[in-house]
């Protein structure tokens, strides 16, 4: 079964993103969407991220065999809840939340009576709003699906397609895990970014502009991230809260036990750690995964990626 009719709650990164995709890899179906702010809505009408932009979540969801929620972690319930009525019975909801285990639970709390499948493209940038979709962010992506037990397999079977469609790699596992495994994939690396570049901006002895001037790559790739919006990565790291500390625990141990060797001159503890970790890099590129390759996952780009960073 393949969804004919989706609506898209939320037309910014990524529901921007889905709502172009549709259009281009699944042009059969039709995609209706809404965003909470009016202008978002316009410029979601303007750029044709969705066949129509409904002034209601409400209209946007009426005829949808499809609901995928793509609002801020934090935002899932409250946007949920109001359509329980509005949403058809035999719809199937997901989203694209970036943690899965408190997504999951406020939205199967909002909506009792739907079948909930969530999932994760984990695929973004760090921009945001209605200008920063572009249709083929997912392609050579994964993306994650934790169906709740038991899950109706047609139904499963239906959204897999879907982002298959869409030019994702599909991974099925439990929220849970999902945490786990992104919470060091992910939130870590956005926290430690977020923090390195709060702390070259508050030095004293080091001045802003010797920051930016002096700025090598390393904290460049570190200030990208750390551009990526304000109120999608507070919600993420409270709705991973569990994850996210434990693995900052284990990650505070490693990096004393680096500061232990620097302080103490053990480079051969320094030199075996950083050639572990190379051999890790050069792994991911072996598997074909280097996105630093130009054409990565971004082949049919379709221009208007680069959207602006919010906040
Ligand atoms: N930014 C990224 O790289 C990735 C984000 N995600 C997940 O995707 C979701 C959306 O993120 P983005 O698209 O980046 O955010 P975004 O900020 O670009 O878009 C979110 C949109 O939701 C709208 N919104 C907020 N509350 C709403 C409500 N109650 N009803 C309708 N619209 C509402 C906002 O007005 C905004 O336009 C988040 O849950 C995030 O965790 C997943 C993968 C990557
Ligand atoms: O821009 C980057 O480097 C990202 O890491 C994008 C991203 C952000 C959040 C996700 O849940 C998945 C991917």
């Amino acid at each position: 079964m393949s969804f004919t009719q989706v609506a898209i709650i939320g037309l910014g990164l990524q529901g921007g993103s889905i709502g172009l995709a549709i259009q281009q890899y699944l042009p059969e179906a039709r995609v209706t969407g809404y965003d909470l702010d009016p202008a978002t809505r316009a410029r979601a009408t303007e750029r044709g991220l969705c066949h129509t932009v409904s002034e209601s979540a409400e209209d946007a969801v009426a005829s949808a065999d499809l609901v995928i929620f793509c609002v801020p972690p934090g935002a899932m319930g409250a946007a949920a809840a109001p359509l329980r009525d509005a949403i058809p019975a035999h719809c199937l909801v997901s989203d694209v939340g970036s943690s899965k285990k408190a997504i999951s639970a406020a939205l199967a709390e909002a909506l009792p009576d739907h079948l909930v499948i969530p999932a994760h493209p984990v695929a973004g940038t760090e921009n945001s709003g209605p200008d920063a979709g572009f249709a083929s962010l997912f392609r050579n992506r994964w993306c994650i699906v934790t169906p709740p037990e038991p899950c109706d397999l047609l139904k499963l079977t239906s959204l897999v397609h879907f982002w298959e469609a869409l030019g994702a790699n599909v991974e099925i596992m439990s929220a849970e895990h999902h945490d786990l495994v992104l919470a060091v994939t992910s939130h870590l690396p956005h926290l430690i970014a977020y923090t390195i570049v709060g702390t070259a901006s508050d030095l004293e002895d080091v001045t802003q502009g010797e920051v930016i001037k002096y700025s090598a790559g390393g904290f460049r790739d570190f200030t990208r991230i750390a551009a990526s919006d304000p109120t999608m990565w507070r919600d993420v790291f409270l709705s991973n809260k569990d994850a996210v500390l434990t693995m900052l625990q284990r990650f505070t141990e490693d990096l004393t036990a680096l500061q232990r060797a620097i302080r103490v001159g053990d480079g051969e503890q320094l030199f075996d750690h950083f050639a572990r970790t190379r051999a890790i890099r050069r792994s991911i590129i072996e598997e074909g995964q280097d996105d630093s390759r130009p054409d990565f996952g971004r082949s049919d780009h379709d221009g208007a990626a680069r959207g602006k960073t919010k906040g």
